[in-house]
């Protein structure tokens, strides 16, 4: 009888991407595989990073493989403790499935280190090792006779999505459960502004949860608001000055200082595929709390109020747990007499 064939490959997956499924597509292609088992690493033994949950690549993975039915998971390297060596997890499976015969899957990069691996001469005994190009390039030349295989380019790597780089690789429904997990998100915000707004984003962020769990809304949703609102703020204004353009355009006789929400509301959907209606209106409002959605006057109020204002906001915030639309009517109230002494301040030195 014909033996089944199988393609392995092991990697972080933090997290999977375009780049993992076309190699898998590329195996079945071009080394006739029947079947590609995707295998989560539980410590990858050349990276020190510490991994994402492994519950969550896991769950990421399950979620990608939804693409083709011969795509599979196999957990044999989250199920056992250390560094996930190939020639540990190649033998285990050789043994649970005899009557398979496999493929090991790598890019070119890994095939550069190759030498580096645990067994790495034994290894080429156990199973066929087939090499994709990556970013473009082929694996350098070594003693090692790999076959190489050909892929479709997709140049993307776990590690820019992790910074917000590329989001457009990851298939839609990774894309969703990172939002939904809060995976990465605040790294993908630092990318856009400075180390200051991130500390009040995220403390603003924070704020919003408190005063959603407070009046039983969806804390989460609150939470991705807060975190994104000030996304366009450190975008130079004749940027912003764009988006504005583009989506609001009566916005552009409103004062400069009001467009990074307008822009903002913008950028979280076609750059971090933030759909909902409920928290681009949060951040589309924030900076004049001009929405009574709760959630916008969350955003409002908690924006103010950020401790980290260095005021003392506590009343204020008392106020808002205790009765969100009251106590954003009284931060609204402040806010405009703030902005009125500073508009005086700025007149009466403009009279000198
Ligand atoms: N864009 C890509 N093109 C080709 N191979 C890739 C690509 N991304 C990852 N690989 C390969 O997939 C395997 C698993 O990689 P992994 O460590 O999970 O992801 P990454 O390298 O993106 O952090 C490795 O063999 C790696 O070389």
């Amino acid at each position: 009888m014909k033996k089944k064939k199988v393609a392995l490959l092991g990697g972080s997956f933090d997290p999977i991407h375009w780049g993992h499924l076309n190699m898998a597509k590329a195996a079945l292609e071009h080394l006739k595989v029947d079947e590609v088992w995707f295998i989560p690493s539980n410590q990858t033994p050349l990276k020190d990073r510490v991994l994402s949950p492994a519950a969550d690549r896991l769950a990421m993975v399950r979620l990608a493989l939804k693409e083709d039915p011969r795509f599979k998971i196999s957990t044999v390297d989250l199920s056992r403790n250390g560094k996930s060596y190939t020639f540990d997890t190649l033998k285990i499976l050789k043994k649970q499935f005899p009557e398979v015969e496999f493929a090991w899957l790598m890019g070119a990069d890994q095939a550069n280190q190759f030498d580096q691996w645990k067994n790495a001469d034994q290894l080429l005994e156990m199973a066929d090792f087939a090499v994709v190009d990556r970013d473009g390039k082929e694996p350098e030349s070594s003693r090692f006779n790999f076959k190489r295989i050909p892929m479709v380019y997709t140049p993307v790597s776990s590690s820019e999505i992790r910074k917000g780089e590329k989001i457009n690789f990851l298939p839609e429904s990774v894309r969703q459960y990172l939002l939904d997990h809060e995976l990465y998100l605040v790294a993908w915000v630092s990318r856009h502004v400075s180390a200051k707004r991130l500390a009040h984003s995220a403390s603003v962020a924070r704020l919003c949860r408190m005063f959603a769990k407070a009046h039983g809304l969806d804390e989460h949703k609150a939470w991705l608001a807060g975190l994104f609102h000030d996304v366009a703020k450190d975008m130079p204004i004749n940027e912003q000055k764009k988006w504005v353009a583009a989506i609001n355009p009566a916005g552009l006789s409103e004062h400069h200082a009001i467009w990074h929400g307008y822009a903002g509301s913008e950028i979280v959907r076609r750059n971090f595929g933030i759909e909902d209606p409920v928290i681009q209106n949060a951040i589309f409002n924030h900076v004049k709390g001009t929405s009574y959605d709760p959630y916008a006057m969350i955003v409002f109020a908690a924006d103010k109020l950020d401790p980290l204002r260095g005021y003392d906001s506590k009343p204020l915030i008392s106020a808002c747990m205790l009765d969100l639309y009251n106590g954003f009517m009284l931060v609204k109230r402040e806010n405009r007499e703030f902005l009125d002494r500073e508009k005086r301040v700025l007149a009466e030195k403009e009279s000198f």
